[in-house]
């Protein structure tokens, strides 16, 4: 945790000066395993996280910038995953980005290590590099904040967020997307935008950042629900975001501060991925409105 934080404040430097560093932090610099095109920044972050864990008691790193795990120390005893930079298409129009970690022991098997239920993390959390950065993370047991104090460069306990409200008005989705989304999902979203005239009689307001360590600090401080839903698109039948590293923390996190993650059918934490990179559709916030996608998925 101290190598993370170390690493974090670090980039929340770096991305607080933009392009006073010299050179775009947004510059293409190539693709990554999962086709994405790559940002200066990912590469950044990646390389930072990697080079700080020697001698942490990290074996394995699996991160979404490298296709395949990476031994750090042989005796060591945890494997982590990491979204070295999430939100990257946000880097270069100045809003929030973050990275993404999850710890777990580690197995004998590089991939083993990974290739299992989230239920099975030691930890989860995220850094979120906004007006404030900010590190939440859980070790199982509830939810712990510290924020970033720029005069020192230490991050500081603050008080953990209150936990998530049952019943939401606010939901984030990438509406663009709508079209192509399964039945269930048109059905709920549509009825969402019914307002109090419609099935579910209440008014829905609506956010989509395109980070997600952005949506989930804004579902942590004052509840909503998130849908990242599998959808038509070539590629996207699993939805968009990678489960070992992005939905496994962010689920574990969300359980700990008392709502509900799944895929849009099934609780996310239970789920096993196939490969390092798997997508799954991911589904999370507020218990009400989480069970009411579940109970459309039924139908
Ligand atoms: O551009 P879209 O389809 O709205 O997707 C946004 C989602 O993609 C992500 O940026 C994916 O993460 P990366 O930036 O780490 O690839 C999430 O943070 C965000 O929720
Ligand atoms: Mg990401
Ligand atoms: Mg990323």
């Amino acid at each position: 945790m101290q190598a993370l934080a170390r690493v974090a404040a670090d980039l929340a430097l770096t991305i607080a000066r933009g392009p006073l560093g010299g050179g775009s932090l947004a510059a293409e610099v190539g693709n990554n395993s999962d086709g994405d095109n790559q940002k200066a920044l990912d590469v950044i972050a990646d390389e930072a996280f990697a080079a700080a864990l020697p001698g942490t008691g990290v074996r394995w790193y699996a991160s979404e910038e490298q296709e395949e795990v990476v031994e750090i120390d042989a005796d060591g005893t945890l494997g982590l995953a990491i979204d070295p930079l999430d939100g990257s298409s946000n880097i270069d129009v100045n809003v929030s980005i973050g990275t993404i970690f999850s710890i777990r022991p580690a197995q004998p098997d590089a991939e083993d290590t990974f290739l299992r239920p989230g239920r099975e993390q030691i930890a989860g959390g995220y850094i979120v590099y906004g007006p404030m950065t900010a590190m939440v993370v859980t070790f199982g047991d509830g939810v712990l904040t510290f924020v970033l104090d720029p005069e020192d460069r230490v991050f500081k306990p603050v008080d953990s967020p209150k936990p998530i409200p049952a019943a939401t008005k606010e939901f984030a989705i990438n509406a663009s997307n709508a079209l192509r989304w399964e039945a269930p999902v048109q059905a709920y979203v549509t009825d969402c935008q019914k307002g109090e005239a419609g099935p579910l009689g209440k008014t829905f307001n609506m956010r989509w950042v395109a980070s997600l360590v952005a949506e989930t600090h804004r579902i942590l401080s004052r509840g909503g629900i998130f849908l990242y839903p599998g959808d038509s698109r070539k590629g996207y039948e699993m939805g968009r975001l990678r489960m070992v590293y992005e939905c496994a923390p962010i689920a574990m996190l969300i359980e700990q501060a008392g709502g509900r993650a799944t895929t849009g059918r099934a609780p996310l934490l239970d789920q096993v991925p196939d490969k390092l990179h798997a997508r799954t559709p991911l589904v999370f916030g507020s218990t009400e409105e989480v069970d009411r996608v579940t109970a459309y998925h039924q139908t």
